[in-house]
């Protein structure tokens, strides 16, 4: 027998030039197919159509998009040394006068910014937070109780909640837009993200060049965030110097960042922690509000769901004085239905990184700064991966489930495959709060009303709007007080 029989054949390697790619125009490539806030869903059908990788061209820039979500995780967590979050979205970042905080730093400042950012958020503090969580909560019944019978502006309102409580967990600072209206840093602060989404994708950086109206009026923008939180953070460091058992036991996340500073070998300063204090003022708020409002969609789309969840809220919670986090973490069907509907509608359904080194992903060798687009929700939702992956259908998360015990393999995929926090060393830090932000809106929610309707535009499905995360337009509820 010869050796070239019994040779194993290496896998053939591809290069980003072999990779189907859609069809572009000269010089600016695919830029004229891509609407910003439609980006994501392009991307997707293109992976439908070319598969798990492929190129897309805008103007220089050279995207990889991945939707293997075997390679994606694997991806995730070949970091800090494999990948960095993109070069643009730090350069986007400091053109618009934005302090660099964990999401966007990259290499040793973010070792530094992330355990900072863990500090934040330990268990215990997470605890010690729980009280102000408890007193949004209970604005946001009473500002429902006050629209029972007419059209409540779903998201704005499930921002209002988001908002009030990150900006008491971030500055023990009761912004209380719940119950006073508009607040002016929030209004400066919804206008960050869109432009960072818009920016990071624009082939032409024009505003180094000149300003149009909406970039001064962006500039405007951060510049009052930038002044808000530098007070905010100078406001923090005096309660602690008045108050030094707080070093101890911080009652925001702002106290618990300068405590972490403050440790002689941290290498951070304000300026870090102010960074930090905008980076959970941005990942806190549009994310949590976002995903809670798919869920309620989802849920008014499946009445039998929502009756089933009705009856696990209502058994369990009836008769409670108060939530309390051991109650919440006690919801499995809760749980089930939040997990199924990020599956559905994660709100960042792309991971955009780029690579620090040459290396090979999947089947595909890249040089050093590729930009790699991994598309969170592609194999999420194909039936190849999970079965019947278009319904809403919670009881694939629950082990006890016939499903489980019937699919055991479908049933652990499922966890592996649907990554709505991404994976890895730099996960969601605030995936706890968020998810006990969910909970503790969602028992209320059930336990004191009955929804009269969830409605979109039209009648007809909500539609996704991605500004950085992907948001559903136009949501209107009408609640009842509870029968
Ligand atoms: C349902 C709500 C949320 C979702 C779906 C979500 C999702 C994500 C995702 C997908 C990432 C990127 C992870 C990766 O690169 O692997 C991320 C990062 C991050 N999130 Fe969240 N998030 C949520 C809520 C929050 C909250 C409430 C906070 C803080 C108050 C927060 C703070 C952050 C930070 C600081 C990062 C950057 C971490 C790093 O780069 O090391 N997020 N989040």
């Amino acid at each position: 027998m010869s050796t070239d029989q019994t040779a194993v054949a290496e896998p053939m390697l591809r290069r980003l030039a072999d990779l189907p790619s859609p069809k572009g125009l000269p010089l600016i490539g695919n830029a004229l197919d891509i609407v910003p806030h439609l980006f994501h869903q392009k991307l997707e059908q293109w992976s439908r159509e070319f598969g798990a990788y492929f190129v897309v061209k805008l103007g220089a820039r050279r995207l990889l998009v991945i939707s293997d979500h075997q390679v994606i995780a694997k991806n995730l967590r070949e970091r800090p040394d494999g990948f960095d979050r993109t070069q643009r979205l730090a350069e986007t970042w400091k053109d618009m006068g934005l302090q660099v905080g964990v999401f966007g730093a990259n290499g040793e400042v973010w070792k530094k910014m992330r355990r900072m950012a863990m500090s934040a958020f330990d268990p215990a503090h997470v605890k010690a937070y729980f009280p102000a969580m408890i007193k949004v909560t209970d604005r946001l019944e009473s500002r429902w109780k006050k629209s029972l019978g007419s059209d409540i502006d779903l998201q704005a309102d499930l921002m209002r909640f988001t908002v009030d409580t990150i900006t008491g967990l971030a500055f023990g600072h009761d912004v209380n837009t719940l119950e006073s209206g508009d607040d002016i840093i929030q209004s400066h602060l919804d206008k960050i993200f869109p432009a960072v989404h818009k920016r990071n994708l624009a082939v032409f950086r024009y505003w180094r060049y000149f300003r149009l109206p909406s970039d001064r009026a962006l500039d405007r923008s951060v510049a009052e965030v930038n002044a808000a939180i530098d007070r905010f953070v100078a406001q923090g460091r005096e309660r602690l110097r008045q108050h030094p058992e707080l070093r101890q036991h911080p009652s925001n996340l702002l106290e618990a960042m300068i405590n972490a500073a403050d440790q002689g070998d941290s290498g951070l300063n304000d300026n870090d922690v102010a960074g930090n204090v905008l980076t959970m003022l941005l990942a806190g708020e549009d994310t949590t509000a976002n995903s809670l409002a798919w869920l309620l969609s989802l849920l008014w789309a499946n009445p039998s769901t929502l009756a089933t969840l009705q009856q696990e809220l209502r058994s369990k919670l009836d008769g409670e004085t108060s939530y309390s986090i051991d109650k919440l973490n006690d919801l499995d069907y809760l749980d089930a239905c939040i997990n199924e509907s990020m599956r559905l509608k994660p709100v960042a359904p792309m991971i955009p990184l780029q690579t620090l080194k040459e290396m090979v992903i999947g089947d595909v060798e890249v040089p050093t700064g590729t930009l790699v687009f991994n598309l969170m929700r592609r194999d999420s939702v194909e039936d190849s991966h999970i079965p019947n992956a278009a319904q809403f259908d919670p009881q694939r998360w629950l082990s006890t489930s016939e499903a489980a015990q019937t699919a055991g393999q479908a049933i652990s995929s499922v966890k592996r495959i649907s990554m709505p926090f991404g994976a890895g060393p730099r996960i969601c830090p605030g995936r706890y709060l968020a998810l006990l932000e969910m909970k503790i809106a969602m028992a209320m929610l059930l336990t004191r009303f009955d929804i009269d309707s969830i409605t979109a535009p039209n009648g007809k499905e909500p539609e996704e709007h991605m500004a950085f995360t992907m948001a559903p337009v136009g949501l209107k509820m009408r609640l009842k007080l509870r029968k």
